[in-house]
């Protein structure tokens, strides 16, 4: 086999991953994207998505502290601006404690991460130390996951505007920014794993990072759906309906 083909059926590969196990699949999302949530089953999800949107940027901080390649780290820091904003009161942050308020929850409350799921902190944790410890192959690798997020963010900005009150330009601001900084992440992901990945372990150590990261995902997911869906178990200290509201 060629170069050429290697790298295209290596990203085939890391495709299909997305197509098989990628979270727009999860019956949780399905429901949100549907109009079929409750706004306390909407109010739910802000709550423990903003424990992962609040962890992104430092695991691409754990990631920066790692690289020894001013190239790599000046195309990487740009992750960080976008969910910590340049200035105060600006960023991808601040964008979701916006859509937090739209939904009647109490920004503070939200930000201050209690009331999060105890799966929802252990994956959001795991995935935060995987880019810590793990060699960075695996590390921009478990990124990836982006590749497939246009679309289900699409899918949201759609689904939310047509069946929410909630959902206007001010409280989907999050996703519409994501719709061009997720592209543009993943373009550079996506070739750095294809040049870095040459061997045949190497392929594997990615897909399989893809798939860890997967699995972050969707065990947020489930978790949410088990405390706030079916069988509706809420756990000790989560967030119950009547908190944190405005
Ligand atoms: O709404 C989503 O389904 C979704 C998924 C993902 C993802 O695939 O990890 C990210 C985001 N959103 C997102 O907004 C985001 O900033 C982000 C950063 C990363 C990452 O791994 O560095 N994933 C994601």
């Amino acid at each position: 086999m060629n170069i050429q083909t290697d790298r295209t059926s290596f990203e085939a590969r890391l495709r299909k991953i997305g197509d098989e196990l990628y979270h727009d699949k999860h019956p949780f999302h399905i429901l949100l994207h549907s109009g079929g949530c409750t706004i306390d089953q909407v109010r739910a999800w802000v709550v423990n998505r903003y424990y992962y949107q609040s962890r992104i940027p430092m695991k691409d901080a754990a990631f920066l502290s790692r690289v020894e390649d001013p190239n790599l780290r000046r195309i990487w820091r740009s992750r960080i601006e976008d969910h910590d904003g340049r200035e105060e009161g600006t960023g991808g942050i601040m964008r979701w404690l916006k859509l937090a308020e739209g939904v009647g929850l109490d920004p503070d409350y939200v930000a201050s991460a209690r009331g999060v799921l105890p799966a929802t902190r252990f994956a959001v944790d795991a995935y935060v130390r995987f880019v810590r410890d793990m060699p960075l192959l695996d590390a921009v690798a478990a990124s990836l996951t982006e590749l497939f997020a246009p679309a289900i963010h699409e899918q949201r900005i759609a689904g939310l505007l047509k069946h929410y009150d909630f959902a206007n330009d001010d409280t989907i601001a999050y996703f519409k920014h994501r719709l061009s900084e997720a592209p543009r992440d993943v373009a550079f992901g996506l070739g750095w794993v294809l040049d870095h990945a040459q061997t045949a372990k190497e392929q594997d150590a990615a897909a399989n990072a893809l798939i860890f990261k997967t699995q972050v995902l969707w065990a947020q997911l489930d978790a949410l759906y088990h405390a706030y869906v079916s069988p509706r178990h809420i756990p000790p200290g989560a967030w119950h309906p009547e908190e944190g509201l405005l």
